[in-house]
Parts: C-alpha cells; structure tokens; sequence
C-alpha cells in the first residue's frame, strides 16, 4: 500500500482527501453489497498478482498475429485463474450483477479476449435454446473448456435482417441427419467472435427445412474443428475476417457449409422441434429464437456503464494532474479540472455511468421475471421486455460513444496516444452501436411497440407498465424544474413524439401510401419517439431505483449519488431543451402535432415551464453557470462532485 501511495500523483491525492462521503460504502452499493465487493477484489487481486498477464510488449507494437497468440495466451491464464471461482451458492440474478461490475477482463485486453462469445453468447445460448438434454450435455463441457464456441448468426448479406439469412439446414430423415450448406458467398457466416481460429463448436443460425418445407429460422450445435487438430472438419471452410477499428484481438471470423452433415439432435430443440420422420413442431412463439440477443442487449447497459465509467476514470484523474495556462496573473497554472467547461465534458459521463447501472440492474430484475414467466409459457411480458431492451441498448451505447469519445478530447493531445488507452476503449464501445441489432433499427423496433401502444391509448386499452404514461398525458399536471418534474416534461415529450408518427403513419396512408412506405416515410420521427421513451425510462428509472435502493445509506453517500441523479437529469433536459419548449398541448392521438409545430413561432412559448431559464456567464473568470429555473450548476456544485466520484471508482 505504502508502495503505490509514493507515486499517486500529489494534486490527485487532495482531491481524494476532499471526499466527504463514506467510500467503501458507495462501493459496496453499486456491487450489490459487501459480500459482491468481497468476491469481486478476491477476483481482481488474483488475476492482477500474475506476472504473467502483463504483457511485455504493448499490443500496439505487436502483429495482428503477435497480438491474438498474445491475447490467447493470457485468455488461457484467466481461465486457469478464475474458472475454479465459480460460486454455486449465488442466484442467477447476483451471478448477474456480480459480472456486471467484474472489470479484471477489460484491464487484461484491451481489445477482449478471443473466448468473449464463448463465455456469453455461446453459453447463454444452450441455457435458452437446448432442451433440458442438451442443456446438460453442452454446458458441461462448456464450463470445463471441452469445447470452445460462439454464436454464428450473422452473415455477408444480412446481419440486421434474420429472416433473411441465407444458410440452409435441411433435414434428411433417412440418415436422420441435417445437411448444411452456403449456397452463395453471402450466406457465409461474417463477424463472430473466435470463429477465426479459437472455436472448435459454434451454435448456427440457419434457415431450416423439412419435408419440403421452410421451418424459419432455427440453431443448430455444430462441430467445426477437429478437437486434435484444430482443422476444419469436412465440409466447413473457415477464415478470419480482417484488422477492425477494436475487437482485434476477438479473432472474429467466417464460416461456409458444403453439404456438412450433423446428428438431428443438434438442432437446439427448446422452442421448435423436428421428430426423427420429419415432423416440425413450432415454437409457441417464433421470437423465443431471439432470446440470446435479448439476454446480451439487457447486459449492454452493464458493459456501457463499465465503459463509460473507466474513460471518465482515466479523464478526470487526468484534469486533476494536469495544469494547464494561467487566468490569474502571478498564480500557478490551474488544474485543468477547475475550469468548468472542463467539468462540464466530464461529469455527465460519471453520472451518466451510475445511470446505466442502475437502469442495468432494473432491467435485470425484469428480464429474469420474464424468464421465469416465459419457462411456464407465459408470454404476457417478453413484447415489454424486448421494447426496452432495444430501446435502452441503442441509446446507452450511442450516449456512451459520445461520452467516451469526449473523455478522449479532455485530455488534450496526449489522450490521442494509445498509452491513454482512451483510443482502444472508444472503439470497444462505437461497436455496441451496430452489435447485437444496429442501433437505428433496435430504436425502430422499439417505435413498433410505441406505435401499437399509441393505438391502443386511443381505443380506451391498457398498455404495458413502461408506456402507461402515454395515457396519462390528458390528465398530466404541468411539469416543473424538480427531477420529477423534470421526467414528466421528457413524458410529454415522447408522448408528443409517439402521437405526431400515429398522426404521420395516417397521413401518409390517407394518401395511398402502403403500411411499409408509410413507416418508412415516418422513419425518422420513428427514431426520434424511440429515443425519447428511451430517455423517460432512463431518467425515471435513475431516480426512483435511487429514491428506493439508496434507503440505507448515509445521508453523505445519498447526497453525492442525488446530485448525480440531478446533474444527469438537467443535463438532458438541456439537451433536449427545443423538444422540451414545444407546446405540448396537442398530445390527443388523433390530431397531428407536426402541424401545430410548425405554427408555432418561437421557442419559448407563453405555457412553457422554462420560461425563468437563463444562461448567465460571469464575464470576469469567462465561467458560464447554467440557471435553470432555479437550479444551479455552477462552479460551486461541479467540484464537489468530481472531488466525490474521483473516490468512487474501486480499482484506482
Ligand atoms: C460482444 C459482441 C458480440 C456480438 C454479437 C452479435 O452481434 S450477434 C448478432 C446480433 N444480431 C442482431 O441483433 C440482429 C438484429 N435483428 C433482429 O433482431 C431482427 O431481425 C429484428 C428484430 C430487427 C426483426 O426481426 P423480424 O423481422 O423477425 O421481426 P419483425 O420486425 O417483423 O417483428 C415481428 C414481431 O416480433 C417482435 N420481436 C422481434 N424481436 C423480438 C425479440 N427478440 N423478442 C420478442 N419479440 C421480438 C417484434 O416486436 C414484432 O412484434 P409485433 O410488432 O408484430 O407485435
Ligand atoms: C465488433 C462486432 C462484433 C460482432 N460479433 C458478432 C458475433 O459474434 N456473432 C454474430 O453473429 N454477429 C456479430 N456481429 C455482427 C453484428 O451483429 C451485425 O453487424 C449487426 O447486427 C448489423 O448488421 P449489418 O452489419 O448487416 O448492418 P446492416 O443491417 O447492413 O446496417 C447498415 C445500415 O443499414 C441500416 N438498416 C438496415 N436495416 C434497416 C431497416 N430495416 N430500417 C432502417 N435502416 C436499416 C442500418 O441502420 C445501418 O445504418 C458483430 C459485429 C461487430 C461490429
């Protein structure tokens, strides 16, 4: 300890020494209590004691060869490490929240780990497509390393659109066997993870046929190596893509099929089957075949908060070491960190990481009660589920970006170099906006449901808990400044937003146009009523999980974890201050209010609640301080912040 207090930064250190609140305590809360902090430094202190894992060349000066044999090595050594640490007294739920904060992964690889989709994807695929057979026999060997796998869904031609998919698996029930193949170039699987040269097993999206007929799109177990050799087996053709803006070392892959024949029981048969004659019993709902994808977006949130949170760890304890020109003459240059535009790029990313994983956790929660409903066939909530998970993953990941991407220009020239780190940790994060369903079209999945549940406000129906307040807005009282009131202004917002694409949809059919060329037409509004029901979830949810799971905490720590609830919420409020000055008056679901847009002349409207809003600068230290209807922003409230969160980040 005394070893690693010598070299902490002098400027650094009084910022520590400035925390007013309790921080082992904030800590443990965002692990999920003390026994998760526990397990989790148990974890990081073994895997950063092995010299092993540190490289002695860094990745950059190394071949793209150099750094997956690099890569595979260490992937080795953390399995060795942490594969015996797997705890069978936790529920799915802390096994969850426990992986969400396990950040030992990223500080070994800068750009992941070659068995990334072996340990996600792959598994968690078995666990939700395989019948209760497959399941034992495949995760079993997954977990002891017998096999390595991934998840082979998307292809040359198609990564968004899944009915499309082009690779065929045709059922032969005289050898009982199914026979795949890649009838064109484009059907060759395209992207995933250690497919390259690391997986020997892969599960394998294919459009599936029996008895002459399409049975949709289904996944099958498939062998692709010799376990021996590694050779591809016969009939598969294997390869790897190329050098990508990150995930080099992910060894992300191709795969081609002629004629390769599988065992029937390597369909995964938990949804749909098809019995030895041929026989194809449907799924009860074709999207259960989707599930996997569910399982990932809802754990993106997690991965963008971890993100987010080590870019904006790696930038503000920079500005507290930096100093940088001189505003008063005869005093030492400044920390940067006390200038407030520096203030104002950074702390929206701490907030906006505490907002993930608190959003993370709730989703959680509401993805294994949907499990466990869908496990006895209650279908009832997975359109919900689905909504937000594609909602909150494309908006998350697209803010993180953002955010991350500003960290990077906080620290000036040297946050170009790669030793920043700032550069890698960008490019992991810019592609969790096209992964696991491109951003635009997760935003236009989730418009679907907005728009069904528009409809069914208007017809008098009740809606799923998370749009309820489309039904409300009639009845809404105005909103204020408050947090609360704040969440009700972004409510009108997307309820304004859902009615204008209902008003659109209509016009454009009034005119003749298809359902399809209507949507289209409306695409853009589509988008936009996405994000902003994506934002009323994101800012409901940071403050009322805040309002309830910080309970037992001091007042300091519940202090610091509101401000930053607060912060995040004027910060979108200022954002989205033109949506938010709109009249919203015209909120019925049968009257376009593009229209009344349109009309309207200026932004500040006579019913707006910002009419008090100002922006003040201080002509005299060049500091802007935002006034927002009464609450401040200001140089007093930004340092106390940054002071409290530079503590709160447990691997410094
Ligand atoms: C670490 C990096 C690893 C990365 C790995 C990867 O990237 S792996 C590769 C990752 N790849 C991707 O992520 C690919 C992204 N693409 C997709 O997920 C799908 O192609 C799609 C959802 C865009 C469209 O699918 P489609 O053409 O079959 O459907 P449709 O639009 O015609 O809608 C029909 C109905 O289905 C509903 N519904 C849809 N999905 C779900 C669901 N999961 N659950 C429940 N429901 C769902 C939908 O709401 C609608 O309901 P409605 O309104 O009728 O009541
Ligand atoms: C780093 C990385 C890792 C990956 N790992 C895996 C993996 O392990 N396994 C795997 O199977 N796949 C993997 N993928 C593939 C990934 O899932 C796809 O790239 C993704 O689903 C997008 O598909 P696409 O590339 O075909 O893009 P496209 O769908 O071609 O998108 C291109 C553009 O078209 C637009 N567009 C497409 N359809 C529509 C529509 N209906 N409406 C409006 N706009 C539309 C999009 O918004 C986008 O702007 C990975 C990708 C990346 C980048």
């Amino acid at each position: 300890m005394d070893a690693v207090n010598k070299v902490i930064n002098e400027d650094l250190q009084k910022e520590r020494d400035k925390c007013k609140f309790n921080v082992a305590e904030l800590t443990a809360f965002l692990d999920g209590g003390d026994k998760f902090t526990q397990k989790r430094r148990e974890k990081e202190n073994r895997v950063f004691s092995i010299q092993g894992l540190r490289d002695a060349v860094p990745d950059e000066y190394m071949s793209h060869k150099e750094r997956y044999e690099n890569a595979v090595r260490k992937a080795v050594i953390m399995h060795q490490t942490l594969g015996t640490l797997e705890d069978k007294t936790l529920t799915e739920y802390e096994t969850a929240r426990l992986a969400l904060r396990a950040t030992t992964s990223s500080a070994i690889f800068k750009e992941n780990s070659p068995l990334m989709l072996h340990y996600s994807m792959f598994a968690n695929v078995i666990e939700g497509q395989g019948d209760e057979k497959q399941r034992e026999y495949w995760l079993k060997k997954i977990n002891n390393m017998e096999i390595i796998g991934t998840y082979a869904q998307t292809e040359l031609g198609h990564g968004t659109f899944i009915r499309g998919l082009e690779t065929t698996a045709e059922y032969d029930p005289k050898t009982e066997e199914f026979v795949l193949n890649s009838p064109k170039l484009t059907a060759y699987k395209w992207w995933p993870g250690g497919l390259a040269h690391t997986a020997n097993h892969c599960v394998v999206m294919a459009h599936t046929y029996s008895q002459g007929k399409s049975c949709g799109i289904q996944p099958f177990m498939v062998q692709i190596r010799d376990l021996e050799t590694n050779m591809p087996m016969k009939g598969v053709k294997l390869g790897e893509i190329g050098a990508k803006l990150g995930f080099n070392t992910v060894n992300n892959g191709f795969l081609g099929f002629e004629n390769h024949r599988i065992p029937r029981d390597r369909m995964l048969m938990k949804n749909s089957q098809i019995l030895k004659d041929g026989t194809f019993i449907s799924s009860p709902n074709s999207k259960l075949t989707y599930g996997t994808m569910v399982y990932i977006r809802v754990s993106i949130l997690g991965t963008m908060a971890n993100t987010l949170g080590r870019a904006v760890t790696i930038a503000t304890r920079y500005a507290a070491v930096r100093r940088q020109s001189q505003p008063k003459p005869n005093e030492p240059e400044p920390q940067i960190l006390d200038y407030v535009t520096q203030q104002h790029k950074l702390f929206i990313g701490i907030a906006s990481s505490h907002a993930y994983y608190i959003s993370c956790f709730w989703l959680w929660t509401l993805y294994h009660r949907v499990t466990k409903e869908l496990a006895v066939g209650n279908m009832d909530n997975l359109a919900e589920l689905h909504a937000l998970a594609c909602c909150l993953k494309a908006t998350t990941s697209a803010d993180a970006a953002v955010l991350v991407e500003r960290c990077r220009l906080a620290c000036g020239g040297h946050g170009y170099m790669l030793s920043s780190n700032l550069p890698q940790i960008y490019a992991n994060v810019t592609a969790a906006n096209t992964y696991e369903g491109e951003n635009t079209v997760m935003l236009l999945q989730t418009a679907r449901a907005l728009v069904k549940a528009g409809m069914q406000v208007a017809q008098g129906q009740k809606v799923s808990p998370s749009m309820a307040y489309l039904a409300d807005q009639s009845k809404m009282a105005k909103w204020d400044s408050s947090v609360d009131g704040i969440v009700k202004g972004f409510q009108k917002v997307a309820a304004g937003k859902v009615a204008a694409c209902l008003a659109s949809l209509q016009r454009h059919t009034n005119n003749g146009q298809s359902a399809e060329d209507a949507w289209n037409l409306t695409s853009v509004q589509l988008v936009a009523a996405s994000e902003a029901h994506a934002r009323v979830i994101l800012l409901s949810v940071f403050k009322s999980e805040m309002d309830v799971q910080t309970l037992t905490l001091s007042g300091e720590t519940r202090t610091v974890l509101f401000q930053l609830v607060q912060l995040y919420t004027i910060y979108w409020a200022l954002e989205k201050v033109g949506d938010l000055l709109l009249p919203t008056t015209t909120t019925t679901y049968s009257v376009s209010i593009c229209d009344t847009a349109m009309r309207c002349d200026g932004w500040m409207d006579e019913t707006s609640l910002f009419e008090k809003s100002t922006i003040q600068t201080s002509a005299r230290t060049g500091i802007a301080g935002l006034v927002l209807s009464g609450l401040v922003y200001d140089s007093a409230v930004y340092p106390e912040l940054v002071h409290q969160s530079l503590t709160s980040w447990p691997l410094q």
